[in-house]
């Protein structure tokens, strides 16, 4: 994973005949600042929380400071903070620094922006809801996401939604083998009577970990996460995420807090309303080879240097791995596996269009 160089006062230099009291490098560090978590942006303000799950919890609204320069602050990030940090109305704190990023979760360029951008930092997994009906499962698009969360260094995670109208028993034989959790969830009833099957099981495959929900139009993802956060609707529906007024008209990620069990770990989601797909353009095929622990170790001893692993690929060790079978169970075992994976690799030459495409 390419990361980008975290910023800090060091990287504040002299500049000549700039005034007469030249920055130094000797600035103090700001030894006072406070950690918190970056939970949503809005046209350059950051809403934190300060002390997160801690016992001096608080929210508040922040700015980044000038030296952190361009570098992106996204929700998930872990910064910190000097200021007037108290989260009193009014009061704006500073960000200047970003602690080293567990993972990295990239958009993908589009017409409008060329450039993949972090839209979230430190997840551990991909949640990626999709409908078994209505709208029609798109597996071109979920392989695409399973491909985006393994190269960030999160899990994958399949939620499948309206079991009442289409069996999930295909889509589960084709993504449990490459290591993606299943759940699947319908609805029952309707009004005061209305239960969601399935979600108790999310709910502890959520359980103590920060997801980030990712969902096209009209397959569920609010329905879930209305169900995992009561307060959801409040938070992404009616309000500014940041200044806590007004109609929330942002679409970048926000972070939600899923209301924990006794004992528990904290639990987050991470809602991306505007995202529709995942840059993949970058994505190493050894880094997403990692996925897959056994292909790996295979790839690691038998391929040439610098082997794509790809179908066509001359003398890739994958191929001959699946010749070295012992028996016909063996090789169609091992040759379900390197297709997996290969689909997955396929599946970054996509462009973000191709999400419109027919399912398989
Ligand atoms: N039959 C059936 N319908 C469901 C189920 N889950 C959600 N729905 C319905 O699907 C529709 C879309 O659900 P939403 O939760 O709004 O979907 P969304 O993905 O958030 O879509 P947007 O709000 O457009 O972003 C609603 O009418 C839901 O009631 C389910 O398990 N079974």
């Amino acid at each position: 994973m390419s990361r980008r160089r975290q910023y800090d006062e060091s990287d504040v230099r002299i500049r000549p005949g700039k005034g007469s009291r030249p920055r130094t490098k000797q600035r103090p560090e700001h030894a006072d600042a406070e950690r918190a978590m970056v939970t949503g942006v809005d046209r350059g303000r950051y809403a934190v929380l300060v002390d997160p799950d801690g016992p001096d919890e608080r929210r508040t609204t922040a700015m980044k400071a000038r030296e952190l320069g361009r570098e992106r602050v996204v929700p998930g990030d872990l910064v910190d903070l000097v200021g007037d940090t108290s989260g009193d109305d009014g009061t704006l704190a500073r960000i200047v620094r970003i602690t080293e990023r567990r993972t990295v979760l990239r958009r993908t360029a589009d017409d409008t922006d060329p450039v993949e951008r972090v839209i979230v930092a430190n997840a551990d997994q991909l949640v990626i809801v999709t409908a078994l009906a209505d709208p029609e499962p798109r597996t071109r698009m979920i392989d695409r996401c399973v491909a985006a969360a393994y190269d960030a260094g999160m899990d994958a995670l399949l939620a499948l939604t309206k079991a009442d109208l289409a069996d999930p028993a295909e889509l589960v034989r084709m993504y449990e083998p490459i290591g993606v959790r299943v759940v699947v969830t319908r609805i029952e009833g309707s009004g005061d009577d209305r239960t969601i099957h399935g979600l108790p099981e999310l709910r502890a495959a959520l359980a103590g970990r920060t997801s980030v929900l990712v969902g096209h139009s009209g397959v569920g993802k609010s329905t879930l996460v209305n169900a995992l956060v009561p307060d959801a609707r409040r938070a992404t529906g009616a309000v500014n995420v940041v200044t806590g007024r007004g109609r929330h008209t942002s679409t970048s990620a926000i972070a939600l807090r899923v209301p924990a069990q006794v004992d528990e770990a904290p639990t987050w989601v991470i809602d991306t309303p505007g995202v529709r797909s995942f840059g993949l353009a970058h994505v190493e095929p050894d880094h997403l080879l990692q996925a897959f622990a056994d292909l790996a170790q295979v790839a690691a001893q038998m391929c040439p240097r610098g082997c794509t692993h790809a179908a066509d690929s001359p003398d890739c060790g994958l191929d001959e791995w699946v010749e070295a079978s012992a028996d016909d169970d063996e090789r169609a075992a091992r040759a379900a596996r390197v297709d997996s994976f290969r689909r997955l690799l396929a599946s970054r030459l996509g462009t973000a269009d191709a999400d419109a495409a027919p399912s398989s």
